[in-house]
């Protein structure tokens, strides 16, 4: 993937991100990081077309992401937030049955061969046809990213997936995320699991009060060259 920020500020009462310019090409998996409210979510929404920021270029591939380009930009890509967002009124199968039918126009019978394809592939089917209420947090989880990636998006976003879970279901979803790597899929992932990220990440963002303080490949980690990181690092051990 290639991601291009060019002073890119965004404010809600105060400034949260603050002039961020940033050049990543050529990598598969992004890890951000950095301390609680030092805008990572938000960054993640900016890049992914969910909000906007009020100064400075975004583009992640081709696209420049703005208010023209989001409706087919947004087709092209998968998100997953910290909390699953799947509809609750319906069960498992039916939440990817519903994108497939709705956004991809497929067939109902090709759209059910593929929500099988993919539940089995994250170890939900058993659970298919239960409604998220009635499954573990893991388990919605790895529905969600099933149901992300249901479009084939090229290019996945997770917004820590993991936080609203304990340690076992983590684990779980952390091994379904390992999966996307196998499956050839880009990603950028916001997280505090920085024992998962050194595996998963070919390039780290450190982010510190919605400034890129450090970026690069996995040697930044081993040795940072700020002072930020480094104590951030320390805390995280
Ligand atoms: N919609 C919003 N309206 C107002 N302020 C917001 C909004 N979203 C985030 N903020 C503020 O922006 C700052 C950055 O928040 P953000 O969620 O991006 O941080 P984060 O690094 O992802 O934090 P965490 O790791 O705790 O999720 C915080 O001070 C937060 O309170």
């Amino acid at each position: 993937m290639r991601i291009e920020l060019q002073q890119v500020t965004k404010k809600y009462d105060t400034c949260v991100l603050k002039n961020l310019n940033l050049l990543i090409e050529d990598k598969k998996a992004v890890g951000i990081m950095g301390a609680s409210g030092c805008g990572k979510s938000t960054l993640l929404r900016q890049l992914a077309g969910i909000e906007f920021p009020e100064e400075g270029t975004i583009k992640v591939n081709d696209t420049v992401v703005n208010r023209e380009t989001v409706q087919a930009y947004q087709r092209e890509i998968g998100v997953v937030f910290q909390k699953h967002s799947l509809f609750p009124h319906l069960t498992l199968r039916k939440n990817i049955l519903l994108i497939l039918e709705t956004i991809k126009r497929v067939s109902p019978d090709a759209a059910e061969l593929k929500a099988s394809g993919l539940l089995d592939q994250f170890h939900l089917t058993e659970q298919a046809d239960k409604l998220p209420r009635h499954v573990s947090g893991g388990q919605a989880q790895r529905a969600s990213i099933a149901r992300a990636l249901c479009t084939e998006p090229e290019l996945l976003f997770l917004d820590e997936p993991t936080a609203a879970l304990d340690p076992i279901l983590t684990g779980e979803v952390l091994e379904a995320i390992t999966e996307l790597k196998h499956l050839g899929k880009d990603c950028i992932f916001v997280t505090h699991e920085i024992d998962f990220l050194k595996k998963f990440a070919d390039y780290f963002v450190f982010m510190d009060e919605g400034e890129i303080v450090e970026h690069g490949p996995a040697g930044l980690l081993e040795s940072p060259e700020t002072k930020k990181l480094a104590a951030f690092l320390r805390r995280e051990e």
